[in-house]
């Protein structure tokens, strides 16, 4: 790649993006870099006071998120990246840090402070480079630059403000504008580089990687931060973590071969400095080594076993870290192929080949309802529990021991009780029951996956073979139990999931809301549960209208309301937010045009889409339960938050925000254009 040879030399590399910034994906998309985006849960509520410059808190926010990721990576995602990145904009007037306006009078108050007057643009950012070693211990190295950009506002009337406020854009933008859309009408001139404004400095970036990659000089003139974290323990901290502001935010490194950028003009800033100064303490040693990061990488690798090992070599033009990472995946092979088994590698094996046993086992469990027994009457043993779910003693015998060893049931004197797991998950009648969803993949997932060989090779779903009757018919077209057990089993997993989707995001400004396929209201009561002044409509077909009425004991709020009809055909219910909650993964991408079609037609600009479903890792390696379920699928599939960004985009929807909430589903914000 002539154009950017540096990207192409991250090909290969498992590249993170530490940001749920939708922004700073397209950036990085559109130049071919390939990278899975983790979202920071990194909180930004560093004390800027302690900041001496406002680009140093920006610098030190970015690092943070990125040095999350980097260390949560290993542990949750059982992977470690290559690479790591995180950033952080934020405005400064005034000699005030503007970030994400909290509401609108918070998004008055910013622009209006911007209104007539030039301001300045920051934008942190932090390249983690993670370095597995062989006592499974990760080295970090950090590089941290800022970009500047100046943008000067026109003269802003109070009702200019409220119709952009009132748009919806400021709201997740430092600042309160976006410059890349209506923001841009605001502003009478930028100076410096526009996609730093927009949230990422793409061209200081690739100067950047190109200085990692391309150039290499010796150890001891140029040193980044090496953080070291042990991935062994259940708790790895890294010793850099907290910011260390008083340091003097440059440092000079006279016999630096790496050219420092041109200073700044007052019209025209295009800072490269180094950023904050650090204390590493490194693993095995008290030492304390305090280091400035002028970005650079190539460092010196204290080795556990006392060798030192040199990463850079300054005539070797190629990476040296390729090299070393190169070398030790080569060793590595030979030696795995020659050992015995690693102890881990045959309980992971042990886990996969036993996990139907696991699953049949709480399935029946759950059916027998024997944890609803269990919190009635805690401490029965097998016999009683036997005959009070009218089984025999010796296979329930086999089956709480079962449950025992799989963490859903405690045992003591040969009695049993439930687990906290089973307790708040496990019982019909708890309020986060999983029982519906349990049931659901007892009858109707058991017996598809027990025909997975043949839907692999034919292609597709075996519901028709499995059911004796055609794909679909087992919900809506088939007995009013079958219906009511698959409504139970979407209700359970919207109690599960729903207050997180309906939090993710601020839309107070949406007052009517339209839940597609909103089943039996569960999602719709938690958006009016965190939206006081919303109203939501569930629209859904008339039969799970009709038995719908049968949860809505369970959650009585007027602000709720059903409609009956069919998405497909029907004309849409008015609203100015519609909901999507695990609707779109189930439909052929001809069905999914028609009813995107449908809502981008009745939305206004300005109008929200709230997208609930299971997000795919960038590079489709997970999670496996969004990568299983679609074995089982009839039309549909599964999507990352990319693609579902596209195709929403590809019908007038802006994505706004993505969260990845850490329960059973994800959401992504987008806003009509
Ligand atoms: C000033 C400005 C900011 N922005 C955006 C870029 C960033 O996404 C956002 C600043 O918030 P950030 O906290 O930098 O980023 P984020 O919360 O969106 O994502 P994450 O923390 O997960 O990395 O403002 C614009 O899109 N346009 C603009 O003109």
């Amino acid at each position: 790649m002539v154009l950017n040879p540096v990207i192409s030399k991250l090909a290969g590399k498992l590249v993170v993006l530490a940001s749920a910034s939708p922004r700073r994906l397209e950036i990085l998309r559109n130049v071919g870099l390939r990278f899975e985006v983790v979202p920071s849960w990194f909180k930004e509520t560093l004390d800027k006071s302690l900041f001496k410059a406002p680009y140093e808190y920006a610098v030190e926010t970015a690092k943070q998120k990125a040095l999350e990721v980097a260390r949560r990576m290993p542990i949750k995602h059982l992977k470690t990246p290559d690479i790591v990145i995180g950033a952080d904009t934020i405005v400064t007037v005034d000699g005030l840090i503007l970030e994400k306006p909290v509401d609108k009078h918070d998004a008055y108050r910013m622009l209006s402070s911007l209104s007539g007057k030039e301001h300045s643009v920051y934008t942190g950012v932090a390249i983690v480079l993670c370095h597995e070693k062989e006592n499974e211990e990760v080295d970090y190295q950090l590089i941290q630059f800022y970009e500047e950009t100046k943008v000067k506002f026109a003269d802003l009337s109070e009702d200019m403000l409220w119709e952009y406020i009132n748009s919806g854009e400021p709201m997740d933008k430092a600042g309160g504008y976006g410059i890349q859309a209506l923001g841009g009408m605001l502003v009478e001139y930028v100076h410096g580089d526009f996609l730093n404004v927009v949230g990422f400095p793409l061209n200081h970036f690739c100067k950047q990687l190109s200085l990692i990659y391309n150039h290499c000089t010796s150890s001891s003139d140029q040193k980044s931060e090496s953080v070291h974290l042990s991935v062994n323990g259940t708790h790895p901290t890294p010793v850099l973590s907290q910011p260390t502001p008083s340091v003097p935010a440059q440092s000079s490194h006279g016999s630096s071969s790496i050219p420092k950028p041109s200073s700044s003009s007052s019209s025209q800033t295009h800072h490269t400095h180094c950023s904050l100064a650090h204390k590493v303490k490194r693993k095995g040693s008290d030492s304390e080594v305090s280091q400035s990061s002028w970005m650079l990488v190539n460092s010196l690798s204290k080795h556990t076993d006392g060798r030192e090992a040199k990463l850079c070599n300054s005539e070797n033009t190629t990476s040296p870290l390729i090299t070393r990472s190169e070398q030790l995946i080569e060793r590595d092979v030979t030696e795995h192929e020659d050992s015995e088994p690693r102890k881990e590698d045959l309980e992971r094996i042990s886990e996969l080949i036993d996990g139907f046993k696991a699953s049949k086992a709480l399935f029946t469990a759950s059916r027998l309802r024997v944890f609803d027994l269990l919190h009635r009457m805690p401490g029965l043993d097998a016999a009683q529990v036997g005959q009070e779910v009218k089984a025999s003693v010796k296979g329930t015998e086999c089956l709480l021991e079962a449950c025992v060893s799989l963490g859903l049931l405690k045992s003591k004197d040969r009695t049993y009780e439930n687990t906290d797991l089973a307790t708040s998950l496990l019982r019909s009648d708890s309020c986060f029951s999983l029982h519906g969803h349990i049931q659901h993949c007892d009858d109707t997932l058991w017996p598809l996956f027990s025909h997975l060989e043949s839907a692999v090779e034919e292609g597709h779903s075996q519901r028709e073979k499995v059911f004796s009757r055609k794909p679909k018919e087992d919900t809506f077209h088939n007995s009013q139990e079958a219906k009511l057990r698959f409504m139970n089993a979407m209700h359970s997993v919207a109690k599960v999931a729903g207050k997180s989707v309906a939090t993710a995001f601020d839309l107070s400004r949406y007052k009517t809301a339209c839940d597609l396929g909103g089943c039996t209201g569960t999602m719709a009561c938690e958006l009016t549960k965190a939206h006081p002044e919303m109203s939501v409509t569930v629209f859904d077909l008339p039969a799970v209208v009709e038995l719908s009425e049968r949860f809505r004991p369970l959650q009585s709020n007027n602000r709720v309301s059903f409609v009956a009809g069919d998405f497909f055909q029907d004309e849409l219910p008015k609203a100015d937010l519609y909901i999507l909650a695990r609707i779109l993964h189930d439909l052929t991408d001809e069905k999914l045009h028609i009813l995107l079609s449908k809502i981008a037609d009745v939305c206004k600009p300005g109008c929200g889409l709230l997208l609930s479903e299971i997000f795919l890792d960038e590079d489709r390696s997970g999670p496996s339960r969004g990568l299983l379920q679609a074995l089982s699928m009839s039309e549909g599939k599964q999507r990352s938050a990319t693609e579902y960004s596209l195709l929403l985009k590809s019908h007038g929807f802006n994505t706004a925000q993505i969260r990845h909430t850490d329960n059973l589903l994800d959401a992504m914000f987008c806003i009509k254009a």
